[in-house]
């Protein structure tokens, strides 16, 4: 156990409990989420999608390897704070590897140990997603309960410009395809991704206009994931539209997924409970795989929204049977819902990067995108 000092959390419907401080002294709240993978605690907690939240890890023990900088998703936590069941202070693996306890203080993070994270799974199962505190200060549970309660909920929220980039950057140059990479809060790995298939990879601030896109000659458009509502982002949704009209490829993954969703005239709407954690089931409808899958969303498209035209449900989730994946038939474009990169998480996916890549002129021929069905009219 990393320390000794009391820390308490408070959600909004009442509940109390307490535990032991991990991280930071000091009071922090958000959306209280949970998190299903056993692994990954550093991923999960620098990926920028995280703003705003509280994470729960459900696996009971965390901070076993420790922490380094090349498990980072962004270049610091982007998690408003930290709840596990038990954290260690001596982590094992590699030397050089910090301890999570550390690396939470260091990062200004706070968090807590020694709580029952199951038992609260199941209340947030039962009774929906909420509001939380964690407090290691002292402050009396009334006052937290109140601070739970005025927390700002996460719909209507438009996190990203809290978490893209202020300037654009060039990640990656190589003689692939030109992919520009609109910044919501994108994980390193999603870059990573398109950096390992040689393609150069421009990366530019979530407000970027269409015409600034061209600016880099793009062969392939790409919209980020990200934290917050995609309703709360009209400018986005425009460009989103603006993006598939382009007659580029464009890939959006998790909040570029919702966006382009929207843009095309679909509704999106909150969950009642998100989908988070590395073991999700998503079946590919075209090709009757089924995929193991990393996932972070709390909001997902409205299947009942689904158009006429426009748009065509390549994949869905086996737990819920909610969308997973779409496809534009007049635009050169697909979307998922969930992570295809992982980090952490399985590798079954892996191909999405390959079928949207083929998609761009005078590339290999698209084996894979038509054993996939991703193939696309343009
Ligand atoms: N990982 C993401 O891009 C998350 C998208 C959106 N913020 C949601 O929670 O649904």
């Amino acid at each position: 156990m990393p320390s000794e000092s009391p820390a308490t959390l408070a959600l909004s419907d009442g509940t109390v409990v307490t535990g032991c401080a991990i991280g930071q002294c000091g009071t922090t709240r958000g959306e209280l989420c949970f998190n299903t993978s056993m692994t990954g605690y550093q991923e999960i907690l620098t990926d920028p999608s995280y703003y705003g939240q509280l994470v729960m890890m459900t696996y009971p023990h965390i901070g076993n390897y420790g922490t380094t900088p090349a498990e980072n998703e962004s270049h610091a936590p982007k998690a408003s704070g930290l709840i596990v069941r038990s954290c260690t202070n001596t982590p094992s693996g590699p030397k050089g590897r910090s301890a999570l306890d550390a690396y939470l203080a260091q990062h200004g993070v706070v968090g807590i140990t020694d709580v029952d994270t199951r038992a609260l799974v199941r209340q947030i199962r039962t009774d929906g997603v909420l509001n939380a505190v964690i407090d290691s200060t002292g402050l009396d549970a009334d006052t937290l309960v109140a601070r739970a309660r005025n927390c700002p909920d996460m719909a209507g929220r438009a996190y990203a410009s809290k978490v893209t980039t202020q300037y654009a950057y060039t990640y990656n140059r190589d003689n692939g395809p030109t992919v520009v990479v609109v910044d919501y809060g994108a994980k390193r790995s999603l870059l990573d991704a398109f950096a390992q298939r040689g393609c150069t990879v421009h990366v530019v601030p979530a407000a970027t206009p269409l015409d600034k896109l061209r600016s880099y000659a793009p062969d392939a458009l790409f919209l980020s994931n990200g934290p917050g509502d995609p309703r709360a982002m009209p400018e986005a949704i425009a460009h989103a539209r603006s993006a598939l009209e382009s007659n580029l490829p464009v890939l959006g993954i998790c909040l570029g997924h919702q966006l382009m969703a929207l843009a095309q005239g679909m509704d999106v709407y909150k969950m009642r409970v998100g989908h988070r954690g590395a073991n999700q089931p998503v079946k590919n409808l075209m090709s009757g795989r089924v995929e193991i899958t990393t996932q972070n969303h709390g909001f997902a498209v409205d299947a009942g929204s689904l158009p006429d035209q426009g748009a065509v449900v390549t994949h869905r989730n086996l737990n819920d049977d909610t969308i997973e994946g779409l496809r534009y038939p007049q635009h050169k474009a697909f979307s998922l819902q969930y992570h295809p990169e992982a980090s952490p998480g399985p590798h079954d996916s892996d191909y999405l990067f390959d079928a949207f890549l083929e998609m761009v002129p005078n590339r290999a021929p698209a084996l894979r995108t038509a054993r996939h069905g991703l193939a696309v009219a343009g």
